[in-house]
C-alpha cells in the first residue's frame, strides 16, 4: 500500500481577525520528513493548529486535504482517525486517566468498533515501545503528562507516535528542551517510524534536531508564507548564517506576523 499525501493549498488562517497564515502550500507524501524553519512568530505553530483543527484558528480560505479528502470538514478526532497526528509544543496535563487508558482509547478510536486491540497485545506492544524509548514503565499508570517532566511529556508524545502509527505526524518543536540523550530517543523514535507508509513534518528552530532525523525537504516560514524551501544543506545554511540573507534576498523587513492591525 502506498503512502498517504496532505497537501496544503493557498491556506489563509486567521486568529481573532488578524490574518496569520497569507496563502501556504505544502505537500507531504508517505516516505517524506519536511521540516519548517523560521523566526519566531511567523505562523509554524499555527500552520500545525489549523492542521488539527483547534477551534480558535479560523481558516478562511484555500484548503487541506488528506488523500483528496477534505480534512477542513472533519471533526478533530475524525482528524485522528483518518490518521492524523499532532504532537504539541507544550502537551496538556490530563487528570484521572493514566497514559495507558489514553493511548488504548486512542489506538481503539483509530481501529474503529469490533476491531479493539487486545489488552494483551496492548500491553506488549506498549512495553516494547517504552523500553525502545528508554522510558520508566510505571509511566503507563500515571495520569497523562500530569507532572511529567519536559522531557518525558516529548518522550511521551514519541510513544504516543509509535503506538499510534499515523500517516502523516506534525511535530512541533519536539526538541524543545530535550537534553541530549532524550533528543537522541526521540530522533531514534521518529527515525523507527521512517517509511512509505509515514509522512512527517517536523516545526524546528535547531538544526541539531536535523542531524539525527535528516529531513528531504527544508522549508523556511516567513511572514505567514513558506518563503524558501531546499534540502538538508538549507538548514545547515541558516543555523551558520541565520535568517538574514533570506530577509535581504526576498526584501522582507519584519517577519513576525499579525501584528500590523
Ligand atoms: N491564540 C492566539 N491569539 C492571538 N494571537 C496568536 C495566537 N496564537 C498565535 N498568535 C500570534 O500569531 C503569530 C504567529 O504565531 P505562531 O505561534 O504560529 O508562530 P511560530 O512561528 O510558531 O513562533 P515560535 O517560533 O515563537 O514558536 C504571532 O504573532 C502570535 O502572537
Amino acid at each position: 500500500m502506498a503512502g498517504s499525501t496532505l497537501t496544503i493549498k493557498d491556506l489563509h488562517v486567521e486568529i481573532d481577525g488578524k490574518e496569520i497564515l497569507k496563502g501556504v502550500n505544502l505537500e507531504i507524501k508517505g516516505g517524506e520528513i519536511h521540516a519548517i524553519m523560521g523566526p519566531n512568530g511567523t505562523g509554524k505553530s499555527t500552520l500545525s493548529s489549523a492542521i488539527m483543527g483547534h477551534p480558535k484558528y479560523e481558516v478562511t480560505s484555500g484548503n487541506i486535504t488528506l488523500d483528496g479528502q477534505n480534512v477542513l470538514e472533519m471533526e478533530v478526532d475524525e482528524r485522528a482517525r483518518a490518521g492524523l497526528f499532532l504532537a504539541m509544543q507544550y502537551p496538556s496535563e490530563i487528570n484521572g486517566v493514566t497514559n495507558a487508558d489514553f493511548l488504548r482509547s486512542a489506538i481503539n478510536s483509530r481501529l474503529g468498533e469490533g476491531n479493539e486491540i487486545s489488552l494483551m497485545k496492548f500491553i506488549r506492544q506498549m512495553d516494547k515501545q517504552m523500553e525502545f524509548l528508554e522510558m520508566d514503565l510505571d509511566m503507563a499508570q500515571r495520569y497523562l503528562n500530569e507532572g511529567f517532566s519536559g522531557g518525558e511529556k516529548k518522550r511521551n508524545e514519541i510513544l504516543q507516535l509509535m503506538m499510534l502509527q499515523p500517516k502523516i505526524a506534525i511535530l512541533d518543536e519536539i526538541d524543545s528542551g530535550l537534553d541530549i540523550d532524550a533528543l537522541k530517543v526521540v530522533s531514534k523514535g521518529i527515525n523507527e517510524m521512517r517509511g512509505e507508509e509515514f509522512g512527517c513534518l517536523v516545526i524546528t528552530h535547531y538544526q541539531r534536531l536535523l542531524n539525527y532525523i535528516t529531513p528531504d525537504y527544508v522549508h523556511v516560514m516567513m511572514q505567514g508564507r513558506i518563503v524558501k524551501s531546499g534540502g538538508p544543506e538549507l538548514a545547515q545554511r541558516l543555523e551558520a548564517e541565520g535568517y538574514d540573507w533570506i530577509k535581504q534576498e526576498l526584501g522582507i523587513e519584519d517577519e513576525t506576523v499579525g501584528q500590523e492591525a
